[in-house]
């Protein structure tokens, strides 16, 4: 009676709870704090993230997923465990809650997320593939016999996926997406302006200038790091058309991996996808000109999804009704 169903986007970069009828009401990102000498947790999510980079010695902060998966699973159950609570508050019974991962994990990978989630507080969890649940979050209906294809580029890695009849046909999962980005950046001022800066700084580079698709006006920011000759601080100017080249390599994998699941598509799905369009989810499809770079790699016309960040989070709240439809 007093029960919520939850759905909850365990993502690499951010942690999405969506609460049916209230939507999605908490998007921290996943990072936890803790004093190595005590074990104690001092901040999670939003709090925990500025302390990233910046710790002093006893005091770490870790993000406890990497590529998608579990890389520390008792982090993973306390940050849940903190997540859920915050977001459900004080209830008389449990709450059910559907958790989604990429569609490339193995069983023992699911199970982790599965067993963190029971531990963290739930009465029964649901497993959903990534793919799905951003289809079913960017108002795809999944289960006609239609070929629908997502991408969704979270932090850790692109999904890309046919679906129909609820279910998925071809997948994919690579381990790159926004956080290789953010890192081929860094790599890239490394090398080119011998300027060592830090990945927050990366990641604001791609989200201000990054592009994947040569901007017709090139815009650029100022930005600062330590010069590797002479140690000291450094501001240099970096253009658009830098973080295309610093991108092209990233990008180019992900356009590589729409192609093959293209290739290994049944012909009339593929015919569906052609007349339908390619739809993209994920903070990383925000990367501005990815869809364009994908359109003009394809010849097949790329949508971004209207809330590529909560997508996954919808689907993964709405999966439940869905299953329940279904069965009716
Ligand atoms: N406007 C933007 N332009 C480019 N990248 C962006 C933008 N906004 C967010 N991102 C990137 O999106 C990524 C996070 O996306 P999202 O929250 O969908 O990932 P996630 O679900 O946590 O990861 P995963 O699905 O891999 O576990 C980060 O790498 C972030 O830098």
């Amino acid at each position: 009676m007093f029960s919520t169903d939850i759905g909850i986007d365990l993502g690499t970069a951010n942690v999405l709870v969506y609460i049916k009828g209230k939507g999605v009401v908490l998007r921290e990102p996943s990072v936890v704090a803790f004093d190595r000498d005590t074990n104690k947790i001092l901040a999670v999510g939003n709090e925990a993230r500025t302390m990233l980079g910046r710790t002093p010695g006893n005091i770490i902060a870790v993000k406890p997923l990497r590529e998608g998966v579990i890389s520390d699973y008792t982090v993973t159950e306390k940050m849940l465990k903190y997540f859920i609570s915050k977001a459900v508050g004080r209830k008389l019974r449990k709450p059910r809650i559907t958790v989604c991962v990429p569609s490339g994990v193995t069983e023992v990978e699911k199970r982790a997320v599965e067993d963190a989630t029971y531990q963290a507080g739930a009465r029964k969890v649901e497993i959903i593939e990534e793919p799905i649940a951003a289809a079913i979050g960017a108002g795809i209906d999944i289960s006609k016999a239609c070929g629908s294809m997502v991408v969704d580029i979270g932090g850790g890695t692109a999904d890309i996926a046919v679906i129909s009849l609820g279910g998925t046909v071809v997948s994919m999962s690579i381990k790159i997406a926004g956080d290789v980005f953010d890192e081929a950046i860094v790599r890239y001022m490394r090398k080119k302006h011998n300027l060592l800066i830090g990945e927050r700084t990366a990641e604001e580079i791609k989200i201000k200038i990054g592009t994947a698709f040569k901007r017709p006006e090139i815009i650029q920011m100022d930005i600062r790091g330590r010069n590797l000759i002479t140690g000291l601080p450094k501001t240099i100017t970096v253009t658009s058309d830098e973080t295309e080249e610093a991108l092209r390599e990233a990008a180019g994998n992900i356009v590589e991996a729409v192609h093959s699941v293209l290739e290994k598509t049944p012909p009339e799905l593929a015919s569906d996808i052609a007349e339908r369009g390619i739809v993209m989810t994920g903070g990383g499809s925000l990367l501005q000109g990815l869809d364009q770079l994908i359109e003009s790699k394809t010849g097949i016309n790329v949508i971004v999804a209207e809330d590529a960040l909560t997508c996954v989070a919808i689907g993964t709240g709405k999966y439940v009704e869905y299953l329940a439809s279904h069965k009716r």
